[in-house]
């Protein structure tokens, strides 16, 4: 009979986050004995492993246990009842980007199943899904962590928490909160030197596995309304969606309509004079250009789009995949807290999921 000190772990998206998440996980177990950490379920859109008593599967050995299962995932609302009937608590780690796993979180979490993810769709869907999450979670008592659906695992969503919680009043964020695009603009329109094709360093990005699963999610500037959208929502805004403010889209006109991210990436690169516009344009004043979002909360006015820097501005100087986050608030007056580093990446990432993990895990077991 399993004790108390045993928690139920089950995944769902075993992509370039999921992978890494569970090679941390393993590190995890290992490291620490207790709670034994117990992998139930794993799944990708296509197949799923899990034992109808419970039996871990190996968390080494799980991706290759995936690739070669054939059982088909479960229905979200059997993964609930399953996870509802575990012998003790369970975790659900959402790796997906899928609107539907994150539509299923009230359920979940009313079965007492907590939730760690990165996944930013439960977050910033509707102000009513976000409503019925919290309140789920607190009749419930299960907790749901979300830190890497904003600057990966950037600890931001926390220290907006802490800001918020100890009585501080944010006045404005202000930053770039995109690793794809950071990407992008750092490699497009650097600083010193000419820069790539932009195209080209949109095909980089999906390699280096920064973009979403489909890189438009990016370049039409969602992925950064749907972050703005969740740290308004903590601030004290209430907004209604990631629709609902102006959003600066970087998709030709002319690809608007394409089927599939594959056919956007092939098209794209006929499009690219039209960045290089942009670029020349910015270039002709002196300054780069780059995708930055803001939440001013006197005015309750959220942006999201492209503008320009002097070369010497912080934002300007930005390597890699880095996001920077300025907090404006009363305590910290002019000078804002600043949060900078990697936006992007499997392993960043996944650092913000497993340390979730371990919040919960000391609260639950
Ligand atoms: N990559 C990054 O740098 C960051 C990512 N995130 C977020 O992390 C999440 C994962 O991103 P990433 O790993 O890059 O994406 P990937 O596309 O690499 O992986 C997504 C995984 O989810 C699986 N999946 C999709 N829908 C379902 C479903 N309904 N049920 C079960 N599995 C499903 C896919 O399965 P299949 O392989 O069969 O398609 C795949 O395994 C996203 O929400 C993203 O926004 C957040 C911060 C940074
Ligand atoms: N596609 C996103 C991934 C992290 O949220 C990004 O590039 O920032
Ligand atoms: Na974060």
């Amino acid at each position: 009979m399993p004790t108390t000190k045993q928690v139920f772990i089950a995944v769902i998206g075993a992509g370039g986050v999921g992978k890494c998440f569970l090679s941390q996980l393993s590190a995890l177990a290992t490291r620490k004995p207790t709670p034994k950490l117990s992998l139930c379920y794993i799944s990708s859109s296509k197949k799923a492993v899990f034992n109808s008593d419970y039996n871990s599967i190996g968390i080494e050995n799980a991706l290759q246990e995936l690739s070669s299962s054939s059982k088909s995932p479960l229905a979200l609302s059997q993964i609930a009842d399953y996870l509802a009937g575990a012998p003790s608590k369970a975790v659900l780690v959402d790796n997906t980007s899928s609107q539907d796993v994150a539509d299923a979180y009230p359920l979940f979490l009313s079965r007492g199943i907590s939730i760690v993810t990165p996944n930013k769709k439960a977050f910033s869907g509707s102000y009513k899904l976000w409503q019925d999450i919290f309140a789920a979670a607190s009749e419930s008592g299960a907790k749901v962590y979300h830190e890497s659906s904003v600057g990966a695992g950037l600890p931001v969503i926390s220290t907006l928490k802490d800001l918020v919680e100890t009585g501080d009043e944010v006045t404005k964020i202000e930053g770039v909160f995109s690793g794809t695009m950071s990407f992008l603009f750092n490699s497009f329109a650097p600083v010193e030197g000419s820069g790539g094709q932009w195209s080209a360093e949109v095909k980089k990005a999906k390699e280096l596995g920064y973009t979403e699963p489909d890189p438009r999610d990016d370049l039409n500037g969602l992925d950064v309304a749907r972050k703005l959208t969740i740290l308004a929502r903590l601030a004290g805004l209430p907004v209604e969606s990631p629709t609902s403010f102006p959003v600066q889209s970087l998709i030709p006109k002319e690809l608007e309509t394409v089927s599939s991210g594959d056919e956007f990436l092939e098209k794209l690169p006929g499009f690219d004079s039209q960045m290089e516009e942009t670029k020349s344009a910015a270039e002709k004043q002196g300054k780069v250009v780059r995708f930055v979002g803001s939440i001013d909360m006197a005015s309750k006015s959220v942006k999201v789009g492209l503008e320009t820097f002097d070369k010497s501005h912080p934002i300007a100087a930005l390597k890699g995949s880095d996001n920077i986050i300025s907090f404006y608030t009363k305590r910290y007056g002019s000078n804002p807290l600043i949060i900078q580093g990697a936006g992007a990446g499997g392993d960043v990432t996944a650092m913000g999921v497993t340390s979730d993990l371990i919040k919960v895990l000391s609260q639950i077991a």
